[in-house]
């Protein structure tokens, strides 16, 4: 029998909001006992610092380059990681002696699958000296080298949380996993195959910009101001447009791959509604791609907090003859399931076991990845 492991995951994702962390007990296999989570949010100041870093990052031509700003982000960056785990030990009253693995993802801050290169902030070594916990990060990098987009890795929890979709739910079909982030991703799960996975296009990201730009909030909390406007049917048409959504999966996305120039400059309302129209739809057109009509969609992520997004994914979904629930409603979280998943990916890597499959990324077989750190 493999050994569990208690690993801590941490999470800084697209949206650039702050840190989530996670402890997991775990086999990195089909045994996955949840522990307790947190968030540490990044203050507006050092939010606008790694969004200036994404410019840096523009001219980053191999994947060790840190141009201008970004040695002092990733320095900063991986401090407040470090400060997240202490503090998080401490307020669950745990020793890191008694903490095997952090995984460790970082901030991305480039991501280009055709050229081969993604950039996750985030100094491994430095977290682990912080700390005195091994860990395990650049998780993304061996998926590229293998030929695969390197994102999504998330699948393989999504894998390991299926298993307990009851029956009644999923009724022997596929059952989808939607991340509703930055940018969205689903997992589609069938009995006995591989995980399908990939980016379905804008998560939160347009929508956090547009209320930001246009009236100096962060997110449009709860989808209120969205549910106030009317949708441009138009711009989601020329949204949904583009050519990635022609590309056959896998494929993944940067969060600069989908822009505002596409929106003009409607009400606030309307612009919100619209966009969370294009999410959405963006998120169901990707079901075409499960090998059987998938009976239920699991969502997670920031996103299914917008009431708005839910309305337009549940009654899309009503037409489609599937069910649309939260995480929460199967005793998953979806705030914390994204730093499962690191500790889950850490363990699995201490094993050597696959991140990823071709059905995931499109690498050339399945396999494993990170970069494994000791404390002296
Ligand atoms: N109460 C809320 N109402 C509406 N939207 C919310 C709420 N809380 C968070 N969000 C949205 O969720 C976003 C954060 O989601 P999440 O933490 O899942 O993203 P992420 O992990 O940074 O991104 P990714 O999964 O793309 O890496 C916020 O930027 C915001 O747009
Ligand atoms: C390169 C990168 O960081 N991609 C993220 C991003 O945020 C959502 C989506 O795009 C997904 O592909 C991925 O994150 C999740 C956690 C993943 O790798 O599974």
């Amino acid at each position: 029998m493999a050994a569990i492991r208690r690993a801590i995951g941490l999470m800084s994702g697209t949206s650039m909001d702050g840190i989530d962390i996670a402890l997991l007990e775990t086999d990195g296999r089909a045994e996955v006992r949840r522990g307790p989570s947190d968030f540490m949010p990044y203050e507006t100041a050092f939010r606008r610092q790694i969004e200036a870093g994404l410019e840096d990052a523009k001219s980053i031509r191999t994947r060790d380059q840190r141009p201008r700003e970004l040695t002092a982000v990733e320095k900063e960056l991986t401090k407040r990681h470090g400060d997240a785990v202490l503090k998080f030990l401490s307020d669950c009253k745990i020793s890191k002696d008694d903490i095997d693995i952090i995984g460790f993802h970082g901030q991305t801050v480039l991501h280009r699958p055709l050229e081969g290169l993604t950039v996750q902030l985030g100094d491994g070594k430095m977290l682990t000296e912080m700390t005195g916990i091994p860990v395990v990060y650049d998780m993304r990098a061996n998926d590229m080298i293998h030929g695969g987009q390197g994102a999504p890795l998330v699948p393989a929890y999504h894998q390991a949380l299926a298993a307990r979709v009851p029956f009644e739910l999923s009724k022997g079909k596929p059952v989808v996993f939607v991340n509703i982030g930055g940018i969205s991703n689903i997992t589609i799960i069938s009995d006995g195959e591989d995980p399908i996975a990939f980016d379905t296009g804008p998560g939160n990201t347009l929508i956090d910009q547009w209320v930001s730009d246009k009236a100096g909030i962060a997110y449009d909390a709860g989808g209120s101001i969205a549910s106030e406007g009317q949708i441009i049917a138009n711009i989601v048409t020329r949204y949904l447009a583009k050519p990635f959504f022609d590309l056959k999966p896998p494929k993944s996305l940067d969060r600069n791959d989908f822009t505002l120039a596409d929106l003009g400059d409607p009400e606030l309302a309307d612009g919100a509604r619209t966009l969370a129209r294009v999410t959405a739809e963006a998120i169901l057109m990707a079901g075409a791609y499960a090998p059987d009509k998938p009976s239920l969609w699991i969502i997670c992520g920031g996103g299914r907090k917008n009431t708005t997004i839910m309305k337009d994914l549940a009654e899309g979904a009503a037409t489609i003859r599937a069910s649309v629930i939260v995480a929460e409603d199967l005793e998953f979280n979806g705030d914390s399931m994204e730093a499962e998943a690191w500790a889950y990916l850490a363990v699995r890597a201490l094993d050597g076991l696959p991140l990823t499959w071709p059905t995931t990324t499109g690498c050339n077989a399945p396999v494993s990845g990170g970069v494994l750190v000791k404390p002296f």
